[in-house]
């Protein structure tokens, strides 16, 4: 259920936006200082841009430090700034040295507009920067020769190459050390801080929505024998059993997490209470009937599981644990292997306690 792009955008926002403050100061200030230059050189056209670009740097930064949609703004800077240069490219008394700042649009728009938009971006300014070179200097024969114009080519593509290459590791290495931080190592599943997130995103989403949300929390009954007549490893691999028992069952949508221990969480949008209890029937039965094989010995597991649902036992994810947890503990002291929601109270059943040697 984890939206991939929008998970990069967030995590690439606070670069951005860092990026975008400190060009916004230089382009203020180094619009300013061209300015009065291009006006002693008498290039008003050249002077003027400058300046209403520092200007427009100065609006932006009051605008960009508290806003919420920080892309737009970026659009709002990067393409008047890389058009100024183009123009700026264009004008008769412009030298050569001014062609040297178009090095910096790759960069640029590589830490302001990611990987794929900032590539475009850089193909395509860069590309009308060649056309204005070409164009401007086609006859000038010490520029024409092979040797300055591979020297261009190839510092530009260097940096296009790098660029690119740096904003693809980076936007990798954040999304795995995301998935690390929100992942438990030993089962592989989601941990309690991704079941925070995820549930504030689907509260408002039932809210909106007007939709039920369950939660539910389970728990391996006598777990600890386990521990001890199978040893640490074993308890281990019961755990990883259970937790792959847990993703088979769940739906896209769902959102499966161990909570530590051998208590495991799972979030249900779109579920009211007893399609929960559906749900949780269900894995309970799988694990019931589905003994952990370990070699030649078969181990039988059992679980508990209390559930909770959104309004009626609160709305906020720690009420809502809180519900299920009291539940699960209802479901234990009726004997184990059993699912106690708001709709199913904690009643003793005729079914069979859990294994005896779990119960020793
Ligand atoms: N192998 C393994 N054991 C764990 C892990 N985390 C917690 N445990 C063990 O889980 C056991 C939990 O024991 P208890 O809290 O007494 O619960 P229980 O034995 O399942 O009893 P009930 O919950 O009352 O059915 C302890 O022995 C912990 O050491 C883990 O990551 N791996």
């Amino acid at each position: 259920m984890h939206n991939t792009r929008e998970t990069r955008r967030k995590l690439a926002q606070p670069h951005r936006k860092a990026v975008l403050v400190a060009l916004l100061c230089i382009t203020a200030i180094s619009g300013i200082l061209f300015g009065i230059v291009n006006l002693q050189r008498a290039n008003m056209p050249l002077a003027l841009a400058e300046l209403a670009m520092s200007a427009y740097s100065l609006f932006l930064l009051a605008r960009v430090r508290r806003t919420a949609v920080l892309q737009r703004w970026i659009y709002a800077y990067s393409i008047p700034f890389f058009t100024t240069m183009m123009f700026a490219l264009t004008t008769e008394r412009a030298t050569i040295t001014v062609f040297g700042w178009v090095l910096l649009i790759p960069l640029l728009s590589h830490l302001l507009h990611g990987r794929r938009m900032g590539l475009a971006i850089s193909v395509f300014y860069v590309g009308v920067a060649a056309t204005i070179f070409l164009v401007k200097y086609h006859d000038a024969p010490a520029l024409m020769q092979p040797a300055p114009i591979l020297n261009m080519v190839i510092l530009t593509l260097c940096l296009v190459t790098f660029s690119h290459v740096y904003e693809v590791s980076r936007e990798r290495s954040e999304l795995k050390l995301l998935h690390m931080a929100n992942t438990d190592v030993l089962t592989g599943l989601n941990n309690r801080a991704m079941l925070q997130d995820v549930f504030e995103r689907e509260e408002a989403r039932a809210r909106r929505e007007a939709t039920p949300l369950a939660v539910v929390v389970l728990d391996l009954d006598h777990f600890k024998d386990v521990n001890d007549q199978h040893g640490h490893d074993v308890g281990d691999q019961a755990l990883i059993f259970v937790a792959e028992l847990i993703r088979k069952r769940l739906r896209k949508t769902d959102l499966g997490c161990r909570l530590g221990g051998e208590e495991f969480g799972i979030l249900l949008p779109s579920t009211d209470s007893r399609q929960a209890y559906s749900l949780c029937e269900d894995l309970r039965a799988a694990l019931e009937g589905h003994p952990l094989r370990v070699g030649s010995i078969e181990i039988p597991l059992t679980m508990s599981l209390g559930i909770a649902e959104l309004g009626a036992d609160g709305r906020t994810l720690r009420a809502l644990l809180a519900s299920a947890d009291h539940r699960l503990y209802e479901a234990k002291a009726m004997g184990r292997n059993r699912v106690v929601g708001p709709e199913q109270p904690a009643v003793a059943d005729e079914r069979p306690a859990p294994p005896a040697m779990l119960d020793t």
